[in-house]
């Protein structure tokens, strides 16, 4: 029985034995079963998020590759490849500075790669100029950071770089049309200026400082109008008006601007409105070149088109436009004209006793004293050789007379100091004549030559004044 007994309770026990083995086998098997397949899950995870690091550098054109402590490609991913135009595997042993173009960039690349290995310190998003295998220089970012092995040591670079062709290249073209423009309008020599409608200017180009004087912060922010000649303030803002109403270029104003030495300069300007697409104003852009050489030259050949070069006062042609201009005006007002043919007496006595010199000396002392006699209105011209006229608004015949008998006597007071050491008196004769209503310009010239005749044939130095045909 004992025997039995002790096998029932052996098997028993062998029993529960077998089972707790058994669950504890499932339970060990459940638990590997959980821990692999968590790990596959991580693993899973792991290649998921590769991949995605991996299409997301790929999409953003961010090549990866890894160089030794001389700088040697060893490991290069697709991109990089792709980037340029090249099969992974031969660009590894490649040097890395070997894909980059000019000989400055490459020792600029060499050096900073250097500074890595030396430092440790990372080299950050480095504009590169990398070349392509079929010789395409491509711009990227280069970011680089020192590779180590598990005690610290230095074994390497690794990095990335990033494609930044078509960016890169926009900078570059903004920044070389950046120094264009500075360029352009630091050395310009007219003044670009942009002004608002209330007359502000909001800009002004360096060459203001050049041109004007001011340094172009005394004058930005400021008001137009102080820096323009009163008179012709009102013709500009009428030039700005228009430009904003008809929205369009006017042909271009001349105005006179102050110097900041207070000369006064002539400066011709465009302004050309700009507008958005919706048609609202953004900015009034002018151009403003210094024109005062221009207008003084051509002020000059002006003065000398329409002047008698030895005396300076009218030549005969400008001469006869302001009678025509003059018997006009009084066939308007009635105010009365007078005119006076004045001709040196002996003249030709002078230059030959005491040369040429000596007759221009006269000519010129002459007009001098015809000047004196005359009043500022009136006007005096040379009609050619020693024969002048004077035409003489707003006078009455008695006026006209006793005008003419103040000229005669003014020339003939003083004996003329001439350049030979000697002197000389010199006398003129004087036909006068008084503008009758309906004649004309030639007919008082006539007239008053008529007179100057009848002067000379009665003796010289004398006024004969003529009237209605009558010699007085
Ligand atoms: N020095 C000088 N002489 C001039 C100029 N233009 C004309 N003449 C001279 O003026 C002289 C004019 O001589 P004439 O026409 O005979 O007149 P005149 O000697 O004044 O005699 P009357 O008029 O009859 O009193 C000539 O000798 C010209 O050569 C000039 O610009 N300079």
């Amino acid at each position: 029985m004992t025997i039995p007994i002790a096998v029932a309770v052996l098997a028993t026990a062998l029993l529960v034995l077998g089972w707790a083995l058994a669950a504890w086998a499932v339970a060990q098997w459940r638990r590997a079963q959980r821990d692999c397949g968590a790990a596959t899950e991580a693993l899973t995870q792991q290649q998921h998020v590769s991949q995605t690091v991996a299409q997301v550098l790929q999409a953003a054109r961010v090549a990866l590759w890894e160089a030794d402590t001389r700088g040697v490609f060893t490991r290069v991913d697709d991109t990089a490849a792709r980037l340029m135009r090249v099969a992974a595997t031969d660009l590894v042993g490649v040097r890395r500075v070997a894909d980059t173009r000019d000989a400055d960039h490459r020792d600029a690349l060499a050096q900073r790669l250097a500074d890595v290995l030396r430092t440790g310190r990372p080299l950050v998003r480095w504009p590169n100029l990398v070349v392509t295998a079929q010789g395409e220089p491509v711009w990227v970012s280069t970011t680089v950071v020192l590779r180590r092995d598990a005690q610290g040591r230095p074994v390497g670079l690794q990095g990335c770089d990033q494609d930044i062709n078509t960016r890169h290249r926009l900078v570059l073209s903004l920044q070389a049309a950046e120094r264009r423009h500075r360029l352009l309008t630091e050395h310009a020599q007219s003044i670009l200026y942009t002004i608002d409608p209330a007359g502000r200017l909001t800009y002004v180009s360096p060459s203001w400082q050049a041109l004007l004087g001011h340094p172009p912060d005394e004058v930005m922010g400021r008001d137009f109008r102080p820096f323009v000649h009163p008179e012709d303030v009102p013709l500009c803002e009428d030039f700005l008006a228009r430009t904003l109403r008809e929205r369009r270029v006017l042909p271009p104003l001349t105005y006179r601007v102050w110097h900041r030495d207070g000369s006064i300069r002539y400066h011709r300007s465009v302004l050309a409105p700009a507008f958005d697409d919706d048609g609202r104003l953004q900015a009034v852009v002018g151009n403003a070149i210094d024109v005062t050489t221009d207008i003084e030259l051509r002020a000059q050949l002006e003065r000398v088109a329409t002047h008698d070069a030895l005396t300076g006062v009218a030549n005969r042609r400008l001469f006869i436009e302001q009678v025509q201009r003059e018997v006009e005006r009084n066939r308007r007002s009635g105010a009365g004209l007078g005119l006076l043919m004045l001709d040196l007496d002996h003249f030709k006595d002078v230059n030959d006793t005491h040369g040429h010199a000596a007759g221009d000396a006269v000519l010129i002392a002459f007009v001098q004293r015809c000047r004196a006699a005359l009043r500022p209105s009136d006007v005096l011209g040379r009609l050619g050789g020693e024969e002048f006229a004077a035409v003489l608004p707003q006078v009455s015949r008695e006026q006209l007379q006793a005008v003419a008998e103040r000229v005669r006597h003014e020339v003939a007071r003083q004996p003329y100091a001439l350049p030979d050491g000697t002197v000389r008196t010199v006398t003129v004769s004087i036909g006068a004549a008084v503008a009758l209503p309906a004649e004309d310009s030639d007919a008082l010239l006539q007239r008053a030559d008529r007179a100057l005749y009848a002067a000379k044939h009665g003796g010289r130095d004398r006024v004969v004044l003529v009237m209605a045909g009558r010699v007085l």
